[in-house]
């Protein structure tokens, strides 16, 4: 059996339990300056690059939205609320606006439905893709930084598909927003593995664990 890689590196299993359960959703308005360094902007999408691809087809990408493009994005946001409700008030879209201007760091998720092997569906795509973005944030959350995901009606817009040149394969999935946290709230509950865990067994498929191995004389 070969374990070296953990008794080779200095990260502890104990240690990787601590650091994802150190990541959780910090509100974009939570995240302030200062951003990454140029080091660790690349250690982030770097990381990335670890997550599992079929067919290794990298069927995912992440758009920058820098400082000076982001009113570019509120234009977006303010159309793309105007598309789905012409009624919406002033107050309305100044809010959609203001969406994006939030946290020093903003990515675009992209999945590309058609690049490479048409044999890998989009289902593995956005796995992959969600893989990429957990390794991302929890780079980030080992480098103190807070981190969200967001996602809502404006990601299939017209308004927001035409501004990043979106073709009708590519699906905008969430965004990413990064930063400093200024406010941290208590950690939600997580599930337990009971929760989310079933096994096959004779009488179909039950709750939790398989049975524990039979000690072997
Ligand atoms: C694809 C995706 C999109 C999300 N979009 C939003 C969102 O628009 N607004 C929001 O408040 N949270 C959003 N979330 C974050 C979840 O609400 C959050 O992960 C969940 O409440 C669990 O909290 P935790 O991240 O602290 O574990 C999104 C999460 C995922 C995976």
């Amino acid at each position: 059996m070969d374990r070296s890689w953990s008794t080779d590196n200095e990260l502890s299993p104990a240690a990787l339990a601590m650091l994802m359960e150190a990541r959780q959703t910090i509100l974009p308005k939570r995240l302030d300056a200062p951003g990454p360094d140029p080091d660790e902007w690349r250690t982030w999408l770097t990381s990335a690059a670890s997550a599992p691809d079929h067919g290794q087809i990298l069927p995912w990408r992440f758009i920058c939205v820098p400082q000076d493009q982001r009113s570019r994005l509120g234009d977006a946001f303010a159309k793309a609320l105007l598309e789905r409700d012409p009624a919406a008030t002033d107050e309305q879209v100044s809010q959609a606006r203001d969406k994006a201007l939030r946290a020093p760091v903003l990515l675009l998720l992209v999945v590309d439905g058609a690049r490479g092997d048409p044999g890998v569906d989009l289902h593995e795509r956005i796995l992959s893709a969600g893989c990429a973005v957990q390794n991302l944030l929890l780079m980030a959350t080992a480098q103190g930084y807070g981190s969200a995901l967001t996602s809502g009606k404006a990601l299939k817009s017209t308004a927001l598909r035409a501004l990043f040149g979106l073709t009708p394969d590519e699906h905008a999935l969430c965004f990413l927003s990064l930063g400093t946290v200024r406010q941290r709230r208590p950690a939600r509950p997580r599930p337990s593995p009971e929760d989310y865990l079933q096994t096959l067994g004779e009488a179909g498929v039950m709750a939790g664990f398989p049975p524990a191995p039979e000690p072997t004389e």
